[in-house]
């Protein structure tokens, strides 16, 4: 388990002080991906070398598994280190070491005898899939095996904690899916807390189960990914849902977007709305899927104008949000409205 508390770091003195992180507050349970998401300069990296106490907090506590880091000496340190691995969007390998003598590495500092060593490598190249690749040098492996070899060096000394900065950022879409993929099996095999920083959205919905996001060293909105994507007023929600174009909507009808805000909406939601509400509805787009073994959705619907209130209400009874959208710029019925306007 990783806690946070009231985390906050500056840099400089006086009138030169910047603040980087400011009263940060979170957890990261045994066996939970948490990520972190936020621009750049955000404070993202920091965060990062604050849990792992490269950086010392001005102010606050990183506790890991109990231990309050902050409170270590130098020497504390550098044993309570070996409870967090690390791995970094560079994957940090040495280019003249094989991929088992890179995973070897932090055994061989600790002194770990060779044939204990030999076993342990092995266990681990195999756990990331890579047995087959021991022999291979850095400019041998693909990007995504890099990273493989990366994530069985941070497993050597058996962490509690993975820290992974930016680690996809830069792999082509398959590479990542499979990180993702392995970080997920870990999470559930070895009860690993994952602190996961990246600005990828789309990778974040395929990997963590909760999310922060950073702004200027504060953190702005953060909840469970499931919630966040059935709050319809969860501006992090809204930016994690998959981004498609729905088809334009019939004449004579009004374009709504329906989110699911409830865990038992029914899986026939659009007969019955249609049936509840007694008219046609088109449906122009949807995505509906898993997320930590729940169903989350939205859909962009075309629906003849009826009395106020209702649509809303029918789509409230099946655990749905409803909200109508304007008509798009350069529609027809924009193109009305904004006559009309002119014409007040
Ligand atoms: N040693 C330092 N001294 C002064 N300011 C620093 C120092 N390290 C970082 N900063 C500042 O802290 C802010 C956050 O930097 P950080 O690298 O943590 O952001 P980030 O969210 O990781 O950004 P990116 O996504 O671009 O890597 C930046 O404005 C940066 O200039």
């Amino acid at each position: 388990m990783i806690g946070i508390e009231r985390l906050t770091k500056t840099y400089g003195h006086g009138a030169g002080t910047t603040v980087v992180l400011d009263g940060l507050d979170f957890t990261v349970g045994t066996g939970e991906i948490f990520a972190v998401v936020g621009p750049s300069g955000a404070g993202k990296t920091t965060l990062a070398q604050c849990v792992n106490l490269l950086e010392r907090p001005t102010s606050g506590s990183v506790t890991v598994n109990g231990v309050n880091l902050s409170r270590l000496t130098e020497r504390q340190l550098r044993v309570a280190r070996r409870r967090i691995g690390t791995i970094f969007q560079s994957d940090g390998l040495y280019s003249r070491r094989t991929a088992a003598q890179n995973v070897a590495l932090p055994l061989e500092y600790l002194g770990v005898t060779a044939a204990e060593s030999r076993n342990r490598v092995a266990e681990l190249l195999d756990r990331v899939g890579l047995s087959s690749r021991a022999s291979f040098y850095p400019h041998q492996l693909s990007g995504g095996q890099r990273q493989r070899v990366g994530i069985a060096r941070a497993l050597a000394l058996r962490p509690s904690v993975l820290l992974s900065d930016e680690a996809t950022s830069g792999l082509d879409p398959d590479s990542t899916a499979s990180i993702v993929e392995l970080l997920k099996e870990l999470r559930d095999d070895l009860d690993l807390s994952i602190l996961f920083i990246t600005h990828e959205m789309d990778t974040v919905l395929q990997v963590a189960d909760s999310v922060a996001r950073l702004e200027r060293g504060r953190i702005v909105e953060s909840g469970r990914i499931v919630d966040l994507l059935r709050d319809p007023h969860s501006v992090l929600g809204r930016s994690l849902r998959p981004r498609r174009d729905a088809e334009a909507a019939p004449a004579g009808t009004e374009r709504w977007f329906v989110g699911y805000t409830h865990s038992a909406v029914p899986a026939d939601w659009l007969i019955r709305l249609a049936a509840d509400l007694d008219s046609p509805i088109h449906l122009l787009g949807a995505s509906i899927e898993t997320v930590s073994g729940e169903t989350v959705g939205h859909a962009t619907l075309a629906v003849p104008a009826l009395e106020p209130g209702r649509i809303e209400a029918a789509a409230r009874a099946l655990g749905l949000d409803a909200r109508r959208l304007p008509a798009p710029a350069g529609s027809a019925p924009a193109l009305a409205a904004a006559a009309l306007e002119r014409v007040a």
